[in-house]
């Protein structure tokens, strides 16, 4: 991309803006790297280990759960950020329980909110979210223009997708959460913890998110996961031209 200073003259260009894509487990990063063209570098980190291409995002496998995807996402970033080339953005990725009708599986969500749905106090009188009772925050918001680009490009939803630490395995909470969240598209368990880490070093988070498996009572036979992870190949494939081109500058 020619920088605006050089439009005419054609002496600089922008370079590709750096992007980590955190997934929770390694067939989820293989699905992600799979987009790109190339064979993969492995770069070792404390805990875990990035796979970076030469074209497109690094892609890691942070683990399962917020607390692990908070501290590895953090590693990669400090790790990055020592090195000289930090982040520009980070993408918390994988597959996701959706909620019927509105995400079936198969289907590819962006999040416009990414919320902790059980951050909090339980009490007599329902759920207290951690912000009633005086701490830190429940929610982050990606930027809504790259949300927007980012979305049209991958055929995806866009609305609220939860970070949970236990998997819903009841419709009776599946309804609690759609009540609590009537804009909640799909639960997964990492996000927020990714989004934590990236708020943390100042940079843009986005989460993307494709559906296994329907919120609700268990049923495990019932997953697609195999659908699931070509879909998040597939949205990958249709993302990378928008991430090539972020710029956190254009989009607030
Ligand atoms: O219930 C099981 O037997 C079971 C077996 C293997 C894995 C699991 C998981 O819960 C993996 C969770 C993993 O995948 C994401 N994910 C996918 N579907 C959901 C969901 O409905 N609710 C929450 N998380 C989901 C999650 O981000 C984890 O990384 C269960």
């Amino acid at each position: 991309m020619v920088l605006p200073a050089e439009e005419g003259r054609g002496l600089l260009t922008r370079s590709a803006p750096r992007v980590l894509v955190a997934t929770a487990v390694p067939v989820e990063r293989d699905a992600v790297a799979q987009a790109f063209a190339g064979p993969p570098l492995e770069v070792p980190l404390p805990g875990a280990t990035l796979l970076r291409a030469p074209v497109g995002p690094d892609v890691l496998a942070a683990g399962v759960g917020p607390a692990l995807a908070a501290a590895a996402t953090a590693t990669a970033l400090t790790a990055a950020a020592l090195d000289g080339r930090p982040y520009d953005l980070v993408v918390s990725a994988g597959i996701a329980g959706g909620f019927p009708p509105d995400a079936p599986p198969g289907s590819l969500v962006v999040a416009d909110e990414i919320t902790a749905a059980d951050l909090g106090a339980e009490t007599a009188d329902g759920f207290l979210p951690v912000t009633e009772l005086g701490f830190g925050t429940v929610t982050h918001r990606p930027p809504a223009g790259l949300v927007r680009d980012a979305a049209a490009a991958a055929g995806a939803l866009t609305g609220t997708v939860l970070t949970v630490s236990t998997v819903t395995g009841t419709a009776a909470r599946a309804a609690g959460l759609r009540a609590r969240h009537p804009r909640a598209l799909a639960e997964a368990m990492e996000g927020f913890g990714v989004a934590e880490a990236a708020a943390a070093h100042g940079v843009p988070v986005l989460e993307v998110r494709a559906v296994s498996n329907p919120v609700g009572p268990r049923d495990r036979a019932a997953w697609r996961i195999g659908d699931a992870l070509a879909a998040l190949t597939e949205g990958f494939g249709k993302l990378a031209p928008v991430l090539e081109s972020w710029n956190r500058h254009d989009h607030p």
